[in-house]
């Protein structure tokens, strides 16, 4: 029920201070039910599920709680999202998010943004503490974000020092799964890893989620695919003492080899014959050493890249998803499973004779026959990178195939190895900048196939950034390859 209305003082026939500011923000009386505390108190200790009118606790594949009609009073609600929706809006885009933010809520004077400020970190957060018997600081960590057409928030678990608890109140419209923006809960494995999303909660008007931040609380806002509707939320943290953390968990790395037996015939087969011409190759090189990047249009022979884009374009390749989603999302291929050419195509990036080339292209040691003039600048670190994700992955929202091989030397580390994928990047796909990988020098390599006619809007650029440095300094974009 809406908060009583008394326009006038009785007493001195003014008007009611209060009441000329406005409605004051008033939570669920649910909430206040002793059975419901005592409930709620003993199913979290227990991790077991518990509903109660509008309260709806579920321990799987986290614990988390949605309370459906969170407030009290529904004009209540639409005052705030109206005073909400006149802020100012950020854009926040990198390569976990995209989305409008609000300006910092914690000093806003507004009365329907103090009054909810108030009521969540004051009588809300006790009752949360008395719930979870978790002493949650009066720390008030408050935004407003409104999620539009093709905003998303990737893979996360919301760790960060002092959160203790995650917050969500929606002021959407009324929300369908077809809308996309749904709020997807991830299982994990036995290192703490997302897997795959188990569960979808959908937005709802004057709903609040909120759940434990821990190693295991995994979750993503799913891209908004409604052209007209906006997702507005209030979120924010209760801090307090932080759950246990496992260290780090650190991918075991992918196998490389050193390069195949295969001999100059390859080369002459495949790539058109201008990049085998020395002198070609010592402009090339020249080039490389300047930008530490070049783009080769017209590597591959014509006829070749046509066999080999068509066969990948065929049925029988077998695209596997590559996880876990708090890193990358994408499709790649079991390489004992390829067409022919592509097999064929996969042995020339690996062979011996394509080391040398790329020797002779970049001027880099792949090849014990060549010499390295980099080595010492690259003995200093003086040229340390690491593209967006640190582990030589593009990323992309449209269809398009990808090989990528990386090769490295240092000295004393043996001979070069190179690794590589066969690449399906798909709407929705992506590649994440993360720590859990050692920095080393490589070389990267991409052939995109059937992405000409690129456009920016696209996406599905590589974005390569500098160690500790927030700005990237280098983005590819497939259509600069094809
Ligand atoms: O809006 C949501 O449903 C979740 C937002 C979220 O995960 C975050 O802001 O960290
Ligand atoms: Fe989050």
């Amino acid at each position: 029920m809406p908060a009583k209305k008394r326009e006038h003082d009785p007493t001195t026939g003014k008007k009611n201070k209060k009441e000329k500011r406005g409605e004051l923000a008033v939570i669920n009386s649910d909430l206040r039910d002793e059975a419901v505390q005592k409930g709620m108190r003993d199913a979290w200790q227990r991790k077991e599920s518990y509903t109660n009118g509008d309260i709806h606790l579920d321990c799987e594949p986290f614990p988390h709680c949605q309370i459906t009609r969170f407030l009290q009073s529904e004009s209540f609600v639409e005052s705030l999202q109206a005073e909400l929706l006149q802020l100012n809006f950020n854009s926040k885009s990198n390569d976990l998010y995209k989305f409008k933010q609000s300006d910092d809520l914690r000093e806003r004077k507004e009365h329907y943004i103090s009054q909810i400020r108030s009521v969540i970190f004051g009588e809300f957060r006790i009752w949360l503490s008395e719930v979870l018997q978790v002493d949650l600081e009066a720390t008030v960590d408050i935004s407003c974000a409104k999620y539009e057409h093709t905003d998303v928030l990737l893979c996360h678990d919301d760790e960060l020092e002092g959160r203790r608890v995650a917050f969500i109140l929606y002021l959407v419209p009324p929300w369908e799964v077809k809308d996309g923006g749904t709020l997807d809960l991830f299982s994990t494995d036995e290192h703490c890893q997302p897997v795959s999303v188990v569960k979808s909660l959908l937005p709802c008007w004057n709903s609040l989620v909120f759940f434990e931040v821990s190693p295991v609380s995994f979750h993503q806002v799913a891209e908004v695919l409604s052209e007209e509707k906006c997702r507005l939320s209030l979120s924010g943290w209760f801090h307090g003492p932080s759950l246990p953390r496992p260290s780090r968990y650190i991918e075991p790395p992918v196998p490389r080899h050193t390069h195949i037996p295969r001999d100059e015939s390859l080369l002459f087969e495949w790539v058109n014959e201008m990049f085998l011409d020395p002198r070609y190759q010592a402009r090339v090189q020249q080039e490389f050493e300047e930008s530490s990047e070049i783009c080769l249009p017209g590597f591959l022979q014509e006829e070749k890249l046509r066999q080999v884009r068509s066969a990948l374009q065929s049925s029988e390749i077998l695209w596997e998803r590559k996880g876990p989603p708090n890193k990358r999302c994408y499709g790649c291929a079991d390489m004992q499973n390829v067409p022919s050419c592509v097999q064929e195509c996969w042995e020339l990036l690996s062979s011996e004779s394509f080391f040398i080339l790329l020797s002779n292209l970049t001027g880099l040691r792949l090849h014990y026959l060549c010499g390295d003039e980099e080595e010492s600048e690259n003995e200093d670190g003086k040229n340390e990178t690491e593209n967006r994700d640190g582990e030589g992955n593009t990323q992309a929202s449209a269809s398009s195939t990808d090989a990528d091989t990386s090769t490295t030397e240092k000295k004393d580390k043996g001979p070069p190895t190179c690794v590589g994928e066969l690449r399906r990047w798909m709407h929705g796909d992506y590649t994440l900048l993360h720590d859990s990988v050692k920095r080393e020098y490589g070389l990267d390599l991409q052939l995109h196939m059937g992405c000409a006619g690129w456009k920016s809007e696209f996406g599905g650029f590589t974005s390569y950034i500098a160690h500790d440095e927030d700005e990237e300094f280098f983005s590819l974009a497939p259509d600069s390859v094809s």
